[in-house]
């Protein structure tokens, strides 16, 4: 009935103790329940978080042995009997919100993310880190067929949770938006996803490699905290009142920007907190926040609509980031350089190799 072949056995990255390293070997492929899909992943992307989750850096526990992996694009190979909106041969994403209730006060209002229950890809459930994933049908991602997979990997945490961002920032067309973190993986996304909202974007990375990525991508101004003399005034002046941005989204994996985003953004804007840095705390004077109208908020991936909105800026074609791609078993350099803060743009594995 199928037409998929479905292996018994799969190449899979496996954090086999907190701390990693990951272990690159073959597990059973497990079937779908009633209500779930299993996704042939044929790419993902490698986000900051499946880092995070390996080193045990949050204080949420993560499952153990862990399959990570939260960006898998693939194809729909089986699929539990309840599900009736999805079809073999179906393209799907595996996203971060691997399933929810459903049925809580948040599910009912579309805050899926925020369910007590919900199930989290590569963190407590496995992820897309292996050739064959299970998801909740009601949340894979529904992937039109036009788009390329691996291009569109990274879209599934990256491009929704900036873009969510982006929305819960309030900020409108033609108005400045400050990225922090601008040359990784979601501040690549969010300089593209803000051009086609129709704003201007500061990026502010290191480096003279990020601020080359930041400049193609679309960003009006770039500032370099590594050599900055004085960062909070170099972004207010980068906009043309000197005023300083309207939005600021905070996407760097360290604590002192985030400590600082209140002193450069404009009066009554926005300060939206995306990025996880371990054991780091927020620090805003009261004064300047009370008598600027500051707001500060997290904001924290994305709903089922988000999701869609997101892949249909990409299907438009408006989403170009840079990705490289190696296979599935090089999964552990891809993390040394991440730790060093070297990836421009985002990583992406092929798990055929
Ligand atoms: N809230 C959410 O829903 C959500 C979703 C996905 C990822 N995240 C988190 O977002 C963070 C970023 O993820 P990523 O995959 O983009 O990581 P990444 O490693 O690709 O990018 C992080 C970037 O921050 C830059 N950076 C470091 N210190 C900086 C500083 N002081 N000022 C400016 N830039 C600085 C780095 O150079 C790097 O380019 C991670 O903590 C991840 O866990 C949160
Ligand atoms: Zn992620
Ligand atoms: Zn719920």
């Amino acid at each position: 009935m199928t037409g998929f072949e479905i292996p018994s056995e799969q190449w899979a990255q496996v954090v086999e103790k907190s701390g990693g390293p990951v272990v690159y070997k073959k597990i059973p492929v497990q079937k779908p329940g009633p209500d779930e899909v299993l996704v042939n992943v044929k790419y993902s992307g490698v986000c900051h978080t499946d880092l995070h989750a390996m080193m045990g850096d949050w204080p949420l526990p993560t499952k153990l042995p862990l399959v990570g992996g939260h960006e898998g694009a693939g194809v729909v190979v089986a699929k539990g009997e309840l599900v009736k909106d999805i079809e073999i041969g179906d393209y799907a994403g595996i996203k971060w919100l691997n399933g929810s209730c459903l049925a809580c006060s948040f599910c009912m209002q579309a805050d899926e993310p925020l369910c007590p229950h919900a199930l989290l890809s590569g963190y407590t459930v496995d992820g897309s880190f292996q050739q064959y994933a299970i998801a909740k049908a009601a949340h894979v991602a529904r992937i039109p067929k036009e788009c390329d997979l691996e291009a569109v990997a990274p879209v599934l945490c990256a491009g929704i949770t900036v873009y969510k961002g982006l929305k819960e920032s309030g900020v409108r067309p033609g108005q400045w938006v400050a990225i922090v973190g601008a040359g990784g993986g979601l501040g690549s996304m969010a300089i593209q996803y803000a051009k086609a909202m129709g704003l201007h974007v500061i990026g502010i990375d290191g480096g003279d490699e990020k601020r080359q990525s930041c400049k193609t991508l679309g960003a009006a101004a770039y500032v370099d905290f590594m050599t900055s003399k004085d960062l909070v005034a170099e972004v207010k002046a980068a906009t043309p009142d000197g005023l300083g941005p309207h939005a600021v989204l905070l996407l760097a994996v360290s604590e002192k920007p985030f400590q600082q985003a209140t002193e450069y953004v404009r009066s009554r804007g926005a300060v939206i907190c995306i990025g996880l840095p371990a054991k780091a705390f927020l620090k805003a004077p009261v004064f300047d926040t009370v008598i600027r109208m500051i707001s500060i908020k997290g904001s924290y991936v994305g709903n089922r609509q988000d999701t869609q909105e997101a892949l249909d800026f990409f299907q438009r074609g408006l989403i170009k980031v840079p990705f490289k791609t190696v296979g599935l078993s090089e999964l552990q350099n891809v993390y040394a350089l991440m730790k060093e803060g070297k990836i421009v743009g985002r990583y992406v594995v092929d798990t055929s190799r």
